[in-house]
């Protein structure tokens, strides 16, 4: 099996690479450095040079607020740019593993009271900021493509590589004595280690369709906040506060947790306890 990363370089892109020079197996890995996924031509002269059988699809336009302020890059990147690797995917008969967020439901404090456990993959869409949308115009694009396709959806992604939320924390705690952090949106982080060993088994076991690879718990960012510095031995004070006192461009869904039922029930898949997850990353970061 001959493997394209696409995204190589960001945070999810480089977890693959890393788990990847682990396995019997050939791969690439680009960056948008090496092509741009926006540029039809370009897409189809680096798939038809590397030929891959599988294609892992991590390449996106990441930024939430700035999204608000140019809807086309998003769009292009996450959407136009999905459809071309999924267009010459379904030509070639080349499998697509692309990523997708929690972004894409409404998130509604009603859908966090009538789903305890989170969105099942097939739950309706309907996203509340741009970003969101792009990556639900994505989706669409990949599902219309004809490919042979895994679509993984996660949520709140750590990893060791890039920058997330757990780092960020780190870096804010040393410098401040008090943080405000918003206690009104409720989901789970995603680890990348965990979501990449997730995916690599519905590779294996040749399956199809969307999944979703989050860890498990019901948390909002405020708690995870909390748990961060106490496991990272942090003293900083942290103040809940309501998404109005934390002024930002795009909205947030006030619950995006995404349900692992589905995931779970893959036989050897294991989904980890957000905690757990945590402590697995803070070590990695330590090392
Ligand atoms: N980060 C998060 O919290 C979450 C992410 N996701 C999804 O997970 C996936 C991975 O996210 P993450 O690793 O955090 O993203 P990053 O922003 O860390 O990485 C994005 C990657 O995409 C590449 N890229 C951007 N534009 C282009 C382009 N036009 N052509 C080719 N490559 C391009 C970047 O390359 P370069 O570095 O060279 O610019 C980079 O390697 C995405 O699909 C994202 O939507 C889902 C939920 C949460
Ligand atoms: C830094 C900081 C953030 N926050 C809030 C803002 C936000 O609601 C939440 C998380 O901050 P982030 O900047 O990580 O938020 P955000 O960029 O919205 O994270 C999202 O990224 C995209 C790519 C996804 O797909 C989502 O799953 C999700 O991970 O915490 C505070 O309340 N206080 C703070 O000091």
């Amino acid at each position: 099996m001959r493997i394209l990363v696409t995204g190589g370089s960001g945070q999810l892109g480089s977890e693959w690479v890393q788990y990847l020079n682990r396995q019997e197996v050939e791969f690439i890995s680009l960056s948008s450095y090496d092509f741009d996924l926006t540029d039809h031509a370009d897409t189809r002269r680096v798939m038809g040079n590397l030929k891959p059988d599988v294609l892992i699809n991590c390449a996106a336009y990441t930024k939430v607020d700035q999204a608000e302020e140019e809807p086309e890059k998003a769009f292009a990147i996450n959407g136009e740019g999905v459809a071309n690797l999924a267009g010459y995917c379904a030509e070639h008969d080349i499998k697509l593993v692309h990523f997708s967020t929690d972004y894409v439901f409404p998130g509604t404090k009603e859908d966090g009271e009538k789903l305890p456990g989170g969105y099942p993959e097939d739950h309706p869409t309907n996203p509340i900021n741009v970003y969101g949308e792009s990556k639900l115009a994505g989706e669409k694009a990949l599902k219309e493509s004809g490919c042979s396709y895994l679509l993984c959806r996660v949520s709140w992604l750590c990893g060791r590589y890039g920058n997330n939320f757990v780092k960020t924390m780190l870096k804010l705690g040393h410098e401040r004595d008090l943080l405000k952090v918003v206690n009104d949106q409720h989901g789970c982080p995603t680890f990348t280690k965990n979501a990449v060993d997730l995916c690599w088994k519905l590779i294996l076991q040749e399956e199809e369709g969307t999944f979703h690879l989050s860890s498990k718990g019901k948390i909002s960012w405020y708690d995870f906040a909390n748990e961060i510095f106490k496991q990272a031995d942090v003293k900083v004070h942290v103040e809940p506060v309501d998404s109005s006192e934390f002024a930002s461009a795009a909205k947030r869904p006030a619950f995006s947790l995404l349900s692992t039922q589905k995931i779970a029930n893959i036989s050897g898949a294991e989904v980890i306890g957000w905690k757990e997850g945590l402590k697995n990353l803070l070590s990695e970061l330590n090392t």
